[in-house]
């Protein structure tokens, strides 16, 4: 399977899926780091995870959505807009952001409050949604923030950031902080908000299991450089590890094993011994047995294996 671009996404959902944010060769540099270049169409009504290493720039990419990081190249548009300086900031109003820290500016107020400063902000906001949400996470909203614990504070931000049902959520690790059973909270309650049907979220996690339960797509990035992004049932459903052996190893069996169909990685793990990483696993285990290598095992891959394996492809590629 291939990393999917705008038009491959349009043919592989087999509709005609609008884009809610379409990166066109974007590239944001600053001193030491540099992100992109972007190229990619996140499908709206869809939840689509960014995944990445620390600092691949998945928090960057979120700040610049909202304007908050400069465009060196290319072009970014979200919900139709085109992010450009000076130009219209009204989307912004139809998206709600939960960043990966707290404002610190924000400490002396109360949820509340904070809530009653977004209220003016947002032409949508419901105040019914956000008691019941803050009753949902059992958050208080006449404490200081500063006051609350990471874990508390975190709820309340997300039940702000919720409560104007935005057009377009960008969660930037939420769960960090959450307790397991918050934790459950929050997949229900972003999932509740997908229901609606033309929600769509854009989510930053290490957390593999959120990932799975909530993504529909997943963008792989690292150290800034986009690694694709796939259908992440695809994704679980084709991606494997298989061992193969063949007693005497060298060159010719290594070089048979790299015209496996599907092919992502491989790598000698032991005298004659290779490690495959595939994306087409029936023809991929089909064309080993046929070169009559013996099959030792074929394991499905975790999202941290297909990482580092896309980490690895990209390297050889430069
Ligand atoms: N406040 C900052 N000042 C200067 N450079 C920064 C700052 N924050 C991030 N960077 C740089 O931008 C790069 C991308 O950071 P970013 O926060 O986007 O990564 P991330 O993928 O969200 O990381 P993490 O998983 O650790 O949250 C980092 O490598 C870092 O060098």
């Amino acid at each position: 399977m291939t990393a999917m671009h705008s038009e491959a996404l349009k043919t592989a959902n087999d509709t005609a899926t609008e884009a809610a944010i379409a990166c066109r060769g974007v590239r944001i540099a600053g001193e030491r780091f540099t992100l992109g270049p972007l190229h990619c169409d996140i499908p709206q009504g869809f939840v689509t995870a960014i995944v990445g290493t620390n600092g691949s720039g998945k928090s960057t990419l979120m700040r610049m959505l909202l304007g908050m990081e400069p465009i060196q190249a290319g072009e970014a548009s979200v919900m139709g807009v085109r992010i450009i300086p000076g130009g219209d900031e009204r989307y912004k109003s139809r998206i709600g952001f939960l960043a990966e820290l707290p404002n610190v500016y924000e400490n002396p107020m109360t949820a509340d409050e904070k809530a009653k400063f977004a209220s003016c902000w947002y032409p949508t906001w419901d105040w019914e949604r956000y008691r019941r949400l803050m009753r949902q996470f059992e958050c208080e909203g006449d404490v200081k923030l500063s006051k609350l614990s990471k874990g508390m504070r975190r709820k309340a931000e997300l039940s702000i950031t919720l409560a104007h049902d935005p057009e377009l959520l960008l969660l930037d690790e939420p769960s960090s902080g959450l307790d397991p059973f918050a934790w459950r909270k929050m997949l229900d309650e972003l999932q509740r908000y997908m229901e609606a049907g033309n929600r769509t979220l854009l989510i930053a996690s290490h957390v593999t299991e959120e990932v799975r339960r909530l993504a529909d797509y997943i963008l792989f990035l690292d150290r800034g450089r986009f690694l694709g992004m796939y259908e992440k049932d695809r994704l679980f459903d084709s991606w494997r590890v298989v061992m193969v052996q063949q007693s005497g190893g060298g060159s010719e069996i290594e070089s048979a094993l790299r015209r496996t169909p599907g092919l992502q990685g491989i790598a000698e793990a032991g005298p004659g011994v290779y490690r495959l990483e595939i994306d087409e696993p029936d023809q991929g285990e089909h064309y080993v047995r046929s070169k009559g290598y013996q099959v030792l095992g074929i394991q499905r891959m975790e999202l941290e294996d297909i990482l580092s394996c896309l980490i690895r492809k990209e390297e050889t590629r430069r």
